[in-house]
């Protein structure tokens, strides 16, 4: 099957209200879809079983699950004979109301460094939505203009007619695991990427992406036997740039489930905070919003792919929940003693790019 056969298959399943998911891994030039052949909600209830998963932030929340044995998958290469845009040229006429103020938002990251002064936690990363109005989109043509613009990123759209539409372009693997290879990585720190990886990272930035590398490696390190770390580096994510550390090692009991590493990494600092649960309580109170699906994760779980079983999961960052007239744009940022809430909201209008830049 050629792609746009793919983009066909998918647009009449959407047409019929059932539910799929679509996405491109970053290193791959190829499309990997699953096709429900049903309309029913799976939520998941192990990880011992084999699909896409779409966990939201709040795992109070239910998980939801395209199952592999109740779907089509298809897996096809993008070539770039094809890989034009089906038709995209009616340029959206939008316009932006914030459904979180920017002096809501100044007042909750205040609250937050007080709360930091207080001891009451070390980091907490807190977000906002924004609301975009507009008329004539079509979600399959913004995920193809998404990929178009984050070939670093895992792009995806995903559908569900009892959820709805979600898309995104995330630079942030949750983990990887590969018989009994594991990888992951701790991603934060943001500054607006303008021509060169070669730039400087202040104070706040570095320490609150250490916090992230400490965390990860001493959550794993029951669990997983030769960890090792690369340097921190720059990572370019479109136009930002985040400080970026990969880890890896080998799952101490490759039979153990997949839940119990996910158990300890998810929320990750990056998407959270520190301690844990005080930052996730501070959150769930504070935010003026509901995350949803917004900072949980996604992907393959336990998929066969030449031979060897993996899982790929990535954390739900630079998204949007997508219907009619709208696109509902999810963004947060990492809060230290050192936040200035100015500089703070800057950073969230910034990630806000990601998205907006495909909706023009
Ligand atoms: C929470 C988000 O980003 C996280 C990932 C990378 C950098 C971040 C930061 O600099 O604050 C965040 O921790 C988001 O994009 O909504």
């Amino acid at each position: 099957m050629d792609i746009s056969a793919l983009y066909l298959k998918i647009q009449s399943h959407l047409d019929d209200q059932l539910p799929f998911v679509v996405y491109k891994k970053s290193e791959e030039e190829k499309l990997n879809c699953f096709l429900q052949n049903d309309n029913l909600l799976y939520e998941l209830d192990s990880y011992n079983t084999s699909g896409f998963v779409f966990a939201p932030f709040d795992n109070r929340e239910r998980t939801i699950l395209i199952p592999k044995e109740k779907s089509k998958f298809y897996s096809v290469s993008i070539t770039s004979n094809n890989e034009t845009e089906h038709g995209i040229h009616d340029r959206l006429s939008y316009s932006v109301s914030n459904s979180v103020s920017k002096e809501n938002y100044l007042q909750l990251v205040s609250n937050s460094i007080q709360a930091i002064e207080d001891d009451f936690f070390k980091k907490v990363v807190v977000s906002r939505k924004e609301k975009v109005s507009f008329s004539n989109k079509n979600p399959l043509k913004i995920f193809q203009r998404l990929i178009k613009s984050y070939s670093s990123a895992f792009v995806y759209l995903w559908y569900h007619p009892a959820i709805g539409i979600w898309l995104g372009a995330t630079p942030e693997t949750l983990m990887t695991i590969r018989e009994d290879e594991f990888s992951t990585m701790a991603l934060a720190g943001t500054q607006p990427y303008v021509d060169s990886l070669e730039v400087k990272w202040g104070a706040k930035e570095i320490e609150e992406q250490s916090m992230v590398t400490d965390f990860v490696l001493n959550e794993l390190s029951p669990k997983v036997d030769r960890i090792e770390r690369s340097k921190t580096y720059t990572y370019r994510a479109g136009s930002l740039l985040h400080l970026k550390t990969d880890i890896k090692g080998v799952l101490k009991n490759k039979e153990s489930d997949i839940n119990d590493v996910i158990s300890v990494i998810h929320p990750t600092p990056a998407v959270c905070g520190l301690p844990k649960e005080r930052a996730k309580s501070f959150i769930l109170e504070n935010e003026y919003y509901e995350r949803k699906y917004y900072t949980g994760f996604l992907g393959e779980l336990l998929i066969n792919h030449n031979g060897s079983t993996e899982s790929n999961l990535f954390v739900n960052l630079r998204c949007m929940e997508m219907d009619d007239d709208s696109a509902i744009l999810y963004v947060g940022g990492g809060i230290t003693k050192d936040s200035i809430p100015e500089m703070e909201w800057e950073e969230t209008v910034r990630k806000t790019e990601t998205m907006k830049k495909v909706l023009y």
